[in-house]
């Protein structure tokens, strides 16, 4: 008999939603956690407070309703203290409602770092005690932790990872920030919307290369007129922190020979799994060089009682994604029947402005050589837009071109994260262009980009059908009888 029926490594959204699941169906479930603050890296670092921390940079010094951040002339610069109040109080409310709703489902919170002893066995370090505990089966919903430079500690204050950015006591004036993923382009956009001088640094050559280029460049258009400067497609080659003018500073020297200099540094180029405490061997599991773990469409390890969900699998390493892990994990392990997730999730990136796509982008329809058309609608033609001061804001979905089915929906500016899931909604249920040229809108919505966007698709499609239509009428008419 073990102690309990589920055991969760981890509280993050895998972990938790796993916990609750499993309990919905009457099972003893215990979460161990190795932090004070209960929800994960979602909460504690991660999501929560870099979102709160840009509706702070808005609220405070950006105007609210515009989200390219322009700042009001009449606002003073915030400080750290101020742009911080609100992100501590909303991290510790949502790890209170976290905390409320394993208490309800009868959840045992095991407060310690979790290893291995055997594949049924965990040890648990406390801070003042060492418990073991048994599980019939075993969540691994670990998440990861941010890479770390290489030759330079990250000391939170020259050098500062997500882990500690939220932890500076002052406003940066120079950041430099590594790594032009989600991380880096997030934190960049909102510091530069603040009016701190930002200079960003990727290997690859262009930011956040899984996006829609089209929506990338009008971003690195908006970041640029932020005075943001972009280093692409060159490496790191050392990086050190000098002493200058009794400030210290970072210095960064890029494989081209050029120079960055910056009182900050985020280090932001991707993220390890937090597997290497947790004495896998001892479970008979080995991770990947990232730390990652491999796992079957039911989410289980080699070993078949332990599952591994969430961001510790990869791809695509999303609060809601890792969630529905979490719950398809524990569904599959008890029997209960459940379908696996969609493949139409969508992605938001919560820069300023912000950005949001579901589906294909118009990159990798034309590798697969998917005949396509797209519709655009640009905000300042939206009444909505107006309303909003968002005259920047630009919205498109790329339809089928033969069978008008929509394959991809692609937006920037106020909104986008949720603007998005209209178009999720039409994917997922197979619909397309006769749904948005016969549907009405709330009006002033910038929901009306989809009816704007779907016409002009429509018209293009219709342009070329017509242009086709004379050319064979021709080609028939000139033909030898
Ligand atoms: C800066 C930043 C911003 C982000 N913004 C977004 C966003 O806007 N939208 C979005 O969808 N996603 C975002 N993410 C990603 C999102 O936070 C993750 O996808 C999500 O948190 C993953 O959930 P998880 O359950 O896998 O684990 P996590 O949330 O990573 O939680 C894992 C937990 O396991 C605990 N743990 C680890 N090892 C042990 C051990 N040995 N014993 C006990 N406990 C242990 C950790 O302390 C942690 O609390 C962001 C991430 C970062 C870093
Ligand atoms: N809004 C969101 O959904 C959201 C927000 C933040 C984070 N996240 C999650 O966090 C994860 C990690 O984010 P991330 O931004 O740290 O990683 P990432 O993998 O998204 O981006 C890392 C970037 O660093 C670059 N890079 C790697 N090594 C480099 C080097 N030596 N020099 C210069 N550039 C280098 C890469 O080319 C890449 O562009 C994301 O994959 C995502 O799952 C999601």
């Amino acid at each position: 008999m073990y102690d309990f029926d589920l055991i969760c490594i981890g509280s993050g959204p895998a972990g938790q939603r796993a916990a609750v699941q499993a309990s919905k169906l009457g099972k003893r479930v215990a979460i161990i956690e190795k932090q004070t603050c209960i929800g994960g890296v979602c909460i504690e670092t991660g999501t929560i407070p870099s979102k709160t921390f840009r509706e702070a940079v808005r609220r405070l010094y950006a105007d609210p309703g515009i989200d390219h951040g322009t700042p009001t002339a009449r606002k003073a610069r915030p400080s750290m203290d101020q742009l911080i109040a609100q992100v501590d109080n909303v991290v510790a409310k949502e790890s209170e409602t976290v905390q409320d709703a394993l208490s309800r489902n009868d959840i045992e919170v095991i407060r310690g770092r979790a290893s291995f002893e055997d594949p049924h066995t965990l040890v648990v370090d406390g801070i003042s005690s060492k418990r073991r505990v048994s599980g019939a089966n075993i969540l691994i919903a670990v998440g990861t932790r941010p890479a770390e430079p290489r030759g330079i500690a990250a000391d939170g204050k020259v050098v500062v990872t997500s882990d500690s950015l939220l932890q500076l006591e002052k406003l940066p004036r120079k950041v430099a920030v590594v790594g032009a993923g989600v991380i880096g382009i997030e934190y960049a956009s909102m510091f530069a919307a603040l009016g701190v001088q930002v200079t960003i640094i990727d290997k690859r050559p262009r930011p956040l290369e899984f996006l829609d280029h089209e929506i990338v460049d009008e971003l690195v258009h908006q970041m640029r007129k932020q005075d943001v400067t972009f280093r692409c497609g060159d490496g790191v080659s050392s990086m050190e922190v000098v002493e200058h003018g009794g400030q210290r500073e970072g210095l960064i020297e890029l494989e081209s020979g050029k120079h960055v200099v910056a009182d900050m540094i985020l280090f932001s180029v991707g993220r390890q799994g937090a597997t290497d405490a947790l004495n896998l061997p001892a479970a008979g599991l080995e991770a990947d060089d990232r730390g990652r773990l491999k796992v079957n469409d039911d989410h289980q390890t080699s070993v078949s009682h332990i599952y591994a969900a969430g961001d510790v699998i990869g791809y695509p390493a999303l609060a809601a994604t890792s969630s529905e892990q979490g719950r398809l994990a524990a569904c599959h392990m008890f029997g209960k029947e459940a379908q696996p997730m969609g493949i139409h999730f969508p992605i938001g990136i919560y820069a300023i402005p912000e950005i949001s796509m579901v589906g294909k982008t118009e990159e990798e329809l034309t590798a697969a050589r998917v005949p396509y058309e797209t519709g655009i609608a640009r905000f300042r033609e939206i009444a909505r837009g107006q309303i909003l001061g968002d005259d920047s804001g630009m919205f498109k979905m790329i339809f089928h071109r033969d069978e008008g089915t929509l394959l991809g929906v692609h937006c920037i500016g106020s909104g986008a994260t949720e603007l998005i899931h209209i178009g999720q909604a039409v994917i997922g249920l197979g619909g397309g262009l006769d749904y948005f040229l016969n549907t009405v809108f709330n009006y002033p919505t910038l929901a009306e980009c989809y009816k704007v966007a779907a016409f002009n698709a429509a018209n293009k499609i219709q342009t070329v059908q017509s242009l086709k239509q004379r050319k064979a009428a021709k080609a028939e008419a000139e033909a030898p009888a």
